[in-house]
């Protein structure tokens, strides 16, 4: 036999059905951010400071300079990840075509060559508002701010991001998920947080009462504890929109690196899809701050996937993945942190999830201890090589050489 049926019936002989793992693993999407090619730095303003608290550090040549570049290199890592994908796109993104355009104005023309190229690939999208790198939230305020004027603008832009993805979903036939983002908060302590909080609350209300259709577009929040030079507080933090995704039923999000360091968000899964009916996932790897490191298959990312599988969350937990390292090849960090992900799903969905939970309900902790830990040794690796294979990308190391081949030709002349 050879090592992915011998693996197979390992599996099996504890109650798996991997060909079901593999189909389900098949048909779960990883959301690609776009940010990820080029630093955060979009194409409305090319060589813009990064600002709103979040920093891409390294200086690794051959960043994407552009759409074109940025598309290219994104095909390279989606030929390179198994399944089919989506892909994030972020407001700054925008091909305004040499045009003075602010960010209130932007509409679906701005993004029909992302829109072009996902349809032609079948990809699907999802979107998100830019309220950063930007002179009206350069005091670090833009939803909550206290000068009507500034959250106008930024009610405005909101409203507008929803419009399109509205209509990338509709071109698409795939519903987008619209995440916003605010970086809103304070260096130092505040005295009055709670005014903040009412205006972001108000001025969300404005954004979200534009109705778009739900098929072609889902809203969704995502938290944050602190930012750099946003230390002290974060206007739109976990409780905020806990509570405002709950009263509004949008989408929360969470961002494995938006937590205190002895917080995991696997712990809040359960609970949060007890009173939600989805979330979104920013899967990502914190390091002492939001870092932003690349995805690894470590044990918080592990256990992220088995309280996914564990509680039947899937078909309500929408997985993204956030990090914007600028020290390593860039292409490289989006298959590295996609294949890992999935690496991670794969291994939640082979674990002998019936025998551990009857062991659990029977009471006998000590089996299932011994169960939990002898799973770590099972032959996972063959049942992931299959996949790769069934799904025509490279198994094992085989993908690496096609990226430095890609970086030697085309990443090298980037200047
Ligand atoms: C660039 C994104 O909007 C950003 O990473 C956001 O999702 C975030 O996590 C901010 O810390
Ligand atoms: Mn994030």
């Amino acid at each position: 036999m050879d090592a992915f049926n011998l693996a197979k019936q390992r599996y099996a002989d504890l109650g798996v059905d991997v060909e079901k793992s593999l189909q389900t693993l098949a048909a779960t999407p990883v959301s690609l951010q776009c940010w990820q090619g080029d630093d955060v730095g979009g194409f409305e303003n090319a060589g813009g400071a990064l600002t709103g608290g979040i920093a891409a550090t390294g200086n690794y040549p051959g960043k994407a300079r552009g759409p074109a570049e940025l598309r290219a290199d994104l095909d390279l890592a989606l030929s390179l990840i198994p399944g089919s994908h989506r892909v994030n796109v972020h407001a700054s993104y925008a091909e305004l075509g040499g045009q003075k355009v602010d960010r209130d104005a932007y509409t679906i023309e701005h993004f029909a060559g992302w829109v072009d190229w996902a349809k032609q690939r079948g990809l699907g999208l999802d979107f998100n508002p830019t309220c950063f790198s930007h002179p009206l939230s350069a005091d670090g305020f833009t939803l909550s701010h206290h000068d009507e004027a500034v959250r106008k603008f930024w009610i405005r832009h909101g409203i507008a991001c929803r419009k399109i993805a509205g209509e990338m979903g509709r071109r698409l036939g795939k519903t987008v998920i619209t995440n916003f983002w605010m970086p809103d908060g304070f260096k130092d302590t505040p005295v009055n947080r709670r005014a903040y909080r009412e205006r972001m609350e108000q001025s969300l209300d404005e954004i979200f009462a534009v109705a778009i259709d739900q098929q072609c577009n889902r809203d969704a929040l995502e938290s944050k504890l602190f930012g750099v030079g946003f230390e002290s507080c974060t206007i739109g933090s976990h409780e905020f929109y806990m509570g405002y995704t709950m009263k509004n039923k949008k989408v929360l999000c969470l961002d494995a690196g938006h937590f205190h360091p002895t917080e995991t968000l696997a712990d809040k899964i359960s609970s949060v899809l007890q009173f939600l009916p989805e979330i979104l996932l920013h899967v990502s790897r914190g390091v002492r701050w939001d870092s932003d490191h690349v995805v690894a298959l470590d044990d918080q990312t592990r256990a992220l996937m088995e309280e996914i599988v564990r509680g039947d969350y899937l078909s309500r937990v929408h997985i993204g993945m956030d990090f914007f390292d600028a020290s390593i090849n860039r292409i490289m960090a989006w298959v590295i942190g996609a294949r890992n992900t999935q690496k991670a799903l794969l291994l939640a969905l082979i674990e002998p999830r019936d025998r551990l939970r009857k062991l659990e309900a029977e009471g006998d902790y000590s089996t299932r201890l011994a169960l939990l830990e002898e799973a770590k040794s099972l032959p996972f690796g063959a049942i992931w090589d299959e996949f790769c294979r069934r799904n025509n990308t490279p198994v094992g190391v085989a993908w690496i050489p096609t990226v430095k081949d890609y970086e030697k030709k085309v990443l090298s002349a980037r200047k």
